[in-house]
C-alpha cells in the first residue's frame, strides 16, 4: 500500500479510456471494416470492451469475438489494413477529451511533473489525435504501441520513460483505464491510479487493484506531491 500524497516527478497517462473517450469512432471504423467484409456490425458497447490492448489486438477480438483468439492470418491481413484506412478517416470525428482531462493534464503540467503519454494505439493515430485535440503541447513524450518492441502490460515503455526522463520507476505513476497498465506499472515498479470511467474490458476499475481510483483527471493532482528526493 502507499502513503497518499505518492511522491513522484513524473506522470504517464494512458490515451484510450484514460485521456480520450474514443470508442465512438473505433468503433466507427470497426463496423465499416466489418461491413467491408460481409461481416455483421458490432455494438460501440461491446467494441469498447476490445480496446486497451493494440489495434491488431482488436482486429482479431472483431473477427473472432474472443479476447485472445488468433483468426486466419490472410483474414488478419486483410482486416487490419480496412481498420487502418478507416479509423484514419473518421479518427478525431467523435472522439473527445473525458470531463475534467483537459483541466487534470493542465494542473499536473503545471505542478511540474513530466508528463508521458503511454498508449498501445498505433504511433500514426496517437500524434494527430493529441494533435487534434490540443494537448500534444503538454507531453515531453509519447510512446506508441509500436514506438518500442514491447508494449504495456510489458514494463519497458514505463521503464524507457524512466530513462528519457532521467528518474527511477519509484518516482513515476501510471494512470489508466485497463490491466495493460496497472500491469505494466506493477511490472516496472511504479505506482498506478486507475480511472473509474474508462473501457476495462468492461470490468469495473476497483477490480484492478489500482493504488487509487478516480472519477477525474482532475483529481490526479491532490494524490500526488512533487519528489524533492534527490
Ligand atoms: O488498444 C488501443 O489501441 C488503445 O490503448 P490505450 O488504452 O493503451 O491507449
Ligand atoms: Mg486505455
Amino acid at each position: 500500500m502507499v502513503n497518499f500524497p505518492i511522491p513522484v516527478r513524473a506522470v504517464a497517462l494512458d490515451l484510450d479510456g484514460t485521456l480520450l473517450h474514443t470508442a465512438p469512432d473505433l468503433a466507427d471504423a470497426a463496423n465499416r471494416m466489418l461491413l467491408a467484409l460481409g461481416r455483421p456490425a458490432q455494438p460501440e458497447a461491446l467494441v469498447m470492451t476490445y480496446v486497451g490492448n493494440g489495434a491488431a489486438r482488436l482486429v482479431k477480438r472483431l473477427l473472432t469475438g474472443e479476447m485472445e483468439a488468433e483468426p486466419d492470418a490472410a483474414a488478419f491481413e486483410q482486416a487490419q489494413a480496412l481498420f487502418f484506412e478507416h479509423y484514419a478517416e473518421v479518427l478525431t470525428r467523435r472522439s473527445a477529451p473525458y470531463p475534467g482531462a483537459m483541466d487534470g493534464v493542465k494542473q499536473l503540467h503545471a505542478a511540474g511533473y513530466k508528463l508521458a503519454c503511454i498508449t498501445n494505439k498505433p504511433e500514426r493515430f496517437t500524434l494527430p489525435l493529441l494533435q487534434a485535440m490540443g494537448m500534444l503541447p503538454y507531453f515531453s513524450l509519447v510512446l506508441s504501441g509500436d514506438s518500442l518492441p514491447r508494449k504495456k502490460p510489458d514494463p519497458l515503455p514505463l521503464l524507457h520513460m524512466a530513462e528519457m526522463f532521467g528518474v527511477s520507476p519509484a518516482q513515476m505513476v501510471m494512470i489508466g483505464d485497463s490491466s495493460a497498465d496497472v500491469g505494466a506499472a506493477r511490472a516496472a515498479g511504479c505506482a498506478a491510479i486507475a480511472v473509474s470511467y474508462g473501457y476495462n474490458r468492461g470490468q469495473p476499475a476497483h477490480m484492478l487493484g489500482a493504488d487509487a481510483v478516480i472519477d477525474s483527471l482532475q483529481e490526479a493532482a491532490f494524490l500526488l506531491t512533487y519528489d524533492q528526493h534527490v
